[in-house]
């Protein structure tokens, strides 16, 4: 069954707890929480308080993208926050394969993200260890860009590399994702969609959720 992690991002951050509540009614399986630090991204959006405080609202899983420089200082607190998975920039770590088992090490599976100009190859050495693996298809930062079309080779290149090594990776994708294009992206071999301003922007969040959820299962 394919998953969809609408981004909180999009949320309205003066109801947080209803729009994750929300998100859990509608039957979406992850709730996809990007951390950003002003630094590894030009914008900074929320961090370990926020995630503690939702966290009693949902039992669904914790979908955390860290866009933060040397994420492997902050493990332990985003475990401790309630992260269920914890995403890291292949850009952002320089000891990835360390960060990789202080994530599994915390009993987390462990994700890694790569930029729209970061070549998937660069990953054929730790995909065994990974659990997932976050294809940007937008340069991180912001909700609301438009999907990069180079991702769809990316994509392809790592259900490669994933038939090759390990059956188990998910291939999440992030970025632009509407309902317009989650078909076709559905169809390339991603098991998990990060859909942020399509769904929060929409007359029905929830109806929307479950419009995608209906798409990508089709
Ligand atoms: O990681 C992100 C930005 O860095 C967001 O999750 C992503 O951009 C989703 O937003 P949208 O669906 O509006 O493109």
């Amino acid at each position: 069954m394919k998953k969809i992690a609408p981004s909180i991002l999009s949320a309205d951050f003066s109801r947080l707890g209803e729009d994750v509540k929300m998100i859990d009614e509608a039957g979406a399986e992850y709730v996809h929480i990007d951390v950003m630090d002003g630094m590894f991204v030009p914008n900074i959006s929320f961090g370990l308080p926020v995630i503690k405080a939702i966290r009693n609202v949902t039992e669904r899983v914790f979908d955390v993208h860290l866009m933060i420089e040397d994420p492997g200082r902050y493990i332990d607190e985003f475990a401790d926050a309630g992260a269920d998975i914890i995403t890291v920039h292949y850009e952002a770590t320089v000891h990835l394969h360390r960060v990789v088992q202080q994530i599994k090490n915390r009993g987390l599976k462990a994700g890694v993200s790569l930029n729209p100009s970061t070549p998937v190859m660069l990953l054929k050495d730790i995909i065994k260890d990974l659990d997932l693996v976050l294809i940007m298809s937008v340069n991180p930062g912001f909700g609301g860009q438009s999907f990069i079309e180079g991702a769809k080779d990316k994509v392809i290149e790592l259900v490669e590399l994933r038939d090759k090594y390990n059956k188990e990776l998910l291939i999440e994708i992030d970025g632009g994702v509407k309902e317009a294009n989650i078909g076709e992206i559905s169809c390339w071999g991603v098991d998990v969609f990060v859909a942020g301003s399509e769904v929060f922007k929409a007359d029905n969040p929830a109806e929307k959720i479950k419009r995608l959820k209906e798409i990508v299962n089709a």
